[in-house]
């Protein structure tokens, strides 16, 4: 009988290290929804102790999810497990998941403990999480290149303390499958009391073999693999789900290895941190890509009409890719389009499903056929939007070879107020965006600014992303119109109220947390 390894997924944390893709609160609770549908057995929803932020969307995400356990990661320090208490104290099934490292170059010009006070340092920081958590985890940072043996010493005490999971990270990308795999075969066999844990692999990708080696070392025994949706994460990523659990599944003959993944999911959860995080997915990425089921060529475009298997090793639909279906435009209706959200995997409220319907209309009117993606990108207008502190009212960008850009910008406000300034920019871009700073009060750094198409063809909608940075946070924000400015405009504006957003609600935790200082 085949046996289950576990998914962990660390998109909400690991992923988000990645630079540029920190997420919203309300964006972190769109992908932890969408982590429980796809099935995955843990989510870590993010470092609790990082910021205020973080623990709250830690606590909120812990208090919804009901069908996997939540894990929110630690130093080996008690205020950090404190903060992963306090973050994880509504989840159904919480875990702290506790972190030291244990390699030689580590120990001594990071941490500057000795081998000796690492062990104790791990030991005590699991014994006082087990206080108030059965499900303890300990990673053991830059594992491959730590003493095997000291590795299976500290693994077994922290065994001892109560840790129910060890794990083996290949923090830096380092390690070969081969090697990988021989190393886990050791810390299995050598580990006191391994019996007792399931042993745990998280790997990187700095050389490319982060899906490799996890993979090695699922065949040598792991029994829980640390990913994340699309391989984001730290420098080069992390080990990428959709790629583990297609391997297992379509390897299933080899492996012998299943995850309880519901891999129709797969190819909706992927767009979705795509778009939440602004980090396109490349078209020959591996099980999700653009291209990952083309067919270009003329030999393979006659092997595949007569018998798919021939150059498919996986169906689309087994990743959730939909077939060619039902054309929608302007004259389908509310039902087929329902539907078409339904197989894409969205199920929306019904004044949701409301405002996309007539912004598809919309669209229809414009665009002979709306293609999936465009849906994709309404849904996600719709569902993502953070409250809006200001709505775009209209504009008029002037721009040539022969004049200074020039924008007027109307914009109201939430509290019903409509605000309009004029500015002059280097080009239209950046006379809409001043002329909105002047509006909003505010002047972030604009750290990217891309656009692109979200279809082919001449009636192609523009999809602009933007990220803004102030006091080191960062903000994304994203616009789509048949017009590039105005989906540039909307991008803009719709970063500023994400930041917005999270400003006024830290200032509220701020406040609260404040006044539970004064009673004490
Ligand atoms: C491999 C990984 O992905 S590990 C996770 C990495 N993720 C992150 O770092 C994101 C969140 N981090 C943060 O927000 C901040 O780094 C914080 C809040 C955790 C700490 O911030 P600061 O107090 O300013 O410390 P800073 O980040 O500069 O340095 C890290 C400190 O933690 C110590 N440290 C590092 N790892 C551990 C650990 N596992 N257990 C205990 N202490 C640790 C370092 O030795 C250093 O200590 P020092 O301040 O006494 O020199
Ligand atoms: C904290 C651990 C699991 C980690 O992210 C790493 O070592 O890469």
């Amino acid at each position: 009988m085949a046996r289950i390894a576990q998914i962990f997924d660390t998109t909400l944390r690991d992923g988000e290290q990645a630079p540029g893709c920190s997420m919203n609160l309300q964006e972190k609770l769109e992908v932890a929804r969408r982590l429980e549908k796809l099935g995955v057995d843990v989510m870590e929803a993010g470092f609790p102790a990082a910021s205020p932020g973080d623990l709250e969307a830690v606590k909120t995400i812990a208090g919804i999810i009901k069908d996997c356990s939540v894990a929110g990661l630690c130093r080996s320090l008690e205020k950090d497990i404190d903060a992963g208490r306090e973050a994880l104290m509504n989840a159904a099934s919480p875990r702290i998941h506790i972190f030291l490292a244990t390699s030689p170059i580590h120990m001594e010009y990071k941490l500057k403990m000795t081998p000796e006070q690492v062990i104790e340092r791990a030991v005590s920081a699991v014994a006082y999480a087990k206080k108030f958590c059965g499900d303890v985890e300990f990673s053991a940072e830059d594992a491959s290149r730590s003493d095997p043996d000291f590795l299976c010493k500290v693994f077994g005490a922290v065994i001892n303390a109560g840790a129910t999971v060890v794990n083996v990270p290949d923090t830096v990308g380092y390690a070969m499958p081969d090697e990988f795999a021989k190393l886990i075969g050791y810390v299995k066999e050598n580990t006191p009391n391994m019996d007792r844990a399931r042993l745990s692999v998280h790997c990187h990708n700095d050389l490319g073999l982060g899906v490799a080696n996890t993979l090695a070392a699922a065949a040598a025994g792991a029994d829980q693999l640390e990913c994340t949706v699309n391989g984001i994460g730290e420098r080069a990523g992390n080990a990428s789900l959709e790629e583990i659990v297609m391997g297992l599944k379509v390897r299933k003959d080899f492996y012998g290895i299943d995850t309880r993944i519901d891999t129709a999911q797969i190819y909706s959860t992927s767009r979705l941190v795509s778009q939440v995080t602004g980090v396109k997915v490349q078209p020959n990425k591996a099980v999700v890509g653009e291209n990952a089921f083309a067919h270009e060529a003329g030999i393979h475009q006659h092997g595949v009409m007569a018998n798919r298997a021939t150059y498919e090793i996986m169906t689309p639909e087994s990743v959730g890719i939909p077939k060619n279906r039902m054309v929608l435009g302007k004259h389908s209706g509310r039902h087929a389009f329902e539907d078409r959200l339904k197989d894409m995997g969205y199920t929306v409220e019904k004044e949701t499903l409301d405002a996309v319907f007539m912004e598809f209309k919309v669209l229809a009117d414009k665009k002979k056929v709306v293609s999936d993606r465009d849906i994709e990108a309404l849904v996600m207008g719709a569902a993502s939007s953070v409250p809006e502190t200001y709505k775009l009212d209209r504009w008029v960008v002037n721009s040539g070879s022969a004049l200074t850009a020039t924008s007027t910008i109307r914009l109201q406000h939430k509290d019903g107020s409509f605000h309009e300034k004029v500015a002059v920019g280097d080009g239209p871009i950046d006379a809409a965006f001043k002329a909105i700073d002047q509006i909003t009060g505010k002047d972030p750094d604009l750290e990217s600014y891309e656009l692109g198409a979200i279809t082919g063809g001449e009636d192609a909608q523009g999809e602009t992303t933007v990220k803004i940075s102030w006091d080191g946070r960062f903000w994304n924000g994203r616009g789509i119109s048949t017009d590039v400015v105005e989906s540039s405009i909307k991008a803009y504006i719709a970063a500023i109220n994400a930041m917005e957003w999270e400003l006024s609600a830290t200032d509220v935790a701020k406040g609260k947390r404040e006044e539970a200082m004064k009673g004490v």
